[in-house]
């Protein structure tokens, strides 16, 4: 099948946040027309892709329009001509055409966008929904929507730690009604919080914000509304926690100071120690960046400890990229990697870390980034990649609901073939 590329353009466009991102068009011989947009993320991690932003400051996070030229003019020169259901291929020439390490050429934002409007493009043309065209025709699982219902950290100003604690609805029988879990108890919770006197409004991704005495108040509230909304905790909803570490290490390294709750400083140890606790308390499920990125040993020792009971994510430590997640296998560092597609910059890249995870017997959970945009690519890639969960933030803000929706018309779809299970 021939579907050539006959223009590629770009767009300076506004994420969630009110900051500048690439939207991306691809045109094919046939007529067929695909944009993407990319998305940004907040805590990042120090070795992902670049993220290319112009040195003016018209926006408080700046502008991308270099990136968008590089699009307009270097991408588009290069790809025009091209066959658009070559999805490695055209990822291959861009990564050569940057070839710089971490896309600091070219901008990760600029060869994301384009890779993700090939391949939705090409879907298209192929008259296939876009994630039967990336994960073929055995393609029936559904993730297990993760909601993040309460934020701390980067993600919110107030007096949690942790970034993101989120509602697994593990015990749902599909992910219409798993969605219903979370959404019934994100609104109970809003109660709870009222009722506490406590601020109703939202983070960066649409959980709350509360000013809670403790992190473990956090916790107590989250396990509060699950009860008042009919759920049993462990059994219909559990936990996942975003400890997102780097953002209360300063260097970085093995020593952290939970800052915004007034916990103070805690070494590797007593952070584990302190997991340990709340893992024989809570129904946690799954816990992502528990230990900064430069903390391998203290990564592996987390896993050591409770890798056999949990899922243990490494976010910021292995940034979807293989070079990384190839030594956390190596390691024993974790048994999960997140996996964000603008971390790396290209479907295929992301694609061949997900390979990675699965050959190892590891977990893979897909993510959103913190600034997102109406696009719900990432839903499709969720389901293509069989990866079993997902986040995307809570249930009140559009550029996350957009996600969730199209998953919800995804399993329609599928009808009686859907799948929907934690493992
Ligand atoms: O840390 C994370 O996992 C993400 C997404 O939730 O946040 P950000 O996009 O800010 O990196
Ligand atoms: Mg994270």
């Amino acid at each position: 099948m021939n579907s050539t590329i006959t223009s590629i353009s770009a767009l300076e466009i506004l994420d969630s946040r009110g900051n500048p991102t690439v939207r991306t068009y691809v045109t094919l011989d046939d007529g067929t027309k695909a944009s993407a947009s990319v998305p940004s993320g907040a805590s990042t991690g120090q070795h992902e892709a670049l993220e290319l932003r112009d040195g003016e400051k018209r926006y408080a996070h700046k502008g991308v329009e270099k990136a968008v030229s590089h699009v307009n003019v270097e991408i588009a020169e290069t790809l025009i001509g091209m066959n658009a259901v070559e999805q490695k291929n055209i990822d291959y020439t861009m990564i050569e055409l940057d070839g710089t390490e971490t896309k600091s050429k070219l901008g990760a934002n600029a060869i994301l966008g384009v890779s993700m409007a090939v391949a939705k493009a090409a879907a298209i043309t192929s008259n296939l929904p876009l994630y039967r065209y990336l994960g073929g025709s055995n393609t029936t699982r559904i993730p297990v929507p993760c909601m993040n219902i309460l934020n701390g950290g980067e993600h919110a100003d107030n007096s949690v730690d942790f970034q993101e604690f989120m509602l697994v609805p593990n015990g749902a029988p599909n992910f219409k009604e798993g969605l219903r879990y979370v959404a019934e108890t994100f609104h109970i919770l809003k109660k709870i919080l009222k009722g506490k006197g406590l601020a109703t409004s939202v983070g960066d991704e649409g959980g709350f914000a509360p000013n809670c005495s403790s992190n473990e108040a956090a916790m107590e509230l989250i396990i509060t509304a699950i009860n008042e909304a009919g759920y049993e905790p462990g059994k219909d909803l559990s936990i996942a926690i975003d400890s997102a570490a780097n953002s209360f290490s300063q260097n970085l390294d093995n020593k952290y100071d939970l800052l915004s709750s007034g916990a103070g400083k805690m070494t590797t140890e007593e952070l584990i120690d302190l997991s340990g606790k709340w893992l024989k308390k809570y129904p946690i499920v799954s816990w992502e960046d528990p230990l900064s990125e430069g903390d391998w040993d203290g990564f592996s020792e987390f896993t050591k400890n409770f890798g056999s009971q949990i899922e243990v994510v490494g976010d910021d430590i292995f940034v979807t990229n293989k070079k990384y997640i190839r030594k956390g296998i190596e390691n024993k560092t974790a048994n999960s990697a997140l996996i964000k597609l603008n971390q790396i910059g290209t479907i295929t890249e992301t694609i061949e870390a997900i390979k990675m995870c699965r050959e190892a017997g590891w977990r893979y959970f897909l993510s959103h980034r913190s600034g997102e945009t109406e696009d719900t690519f990432l839903s499709d890639f969720a389901v293509a990649m069989d990866g079993g969960h997902l986040k995307a933030g809570s249930a009140c803000r559009g550029e996350r609901v957009a996600k969730y929706n199209r998953l919800l018309e995804i399993e329609h779809e599928l009808g009686n073939r859907a799948e929907y299970r934690w493992k």
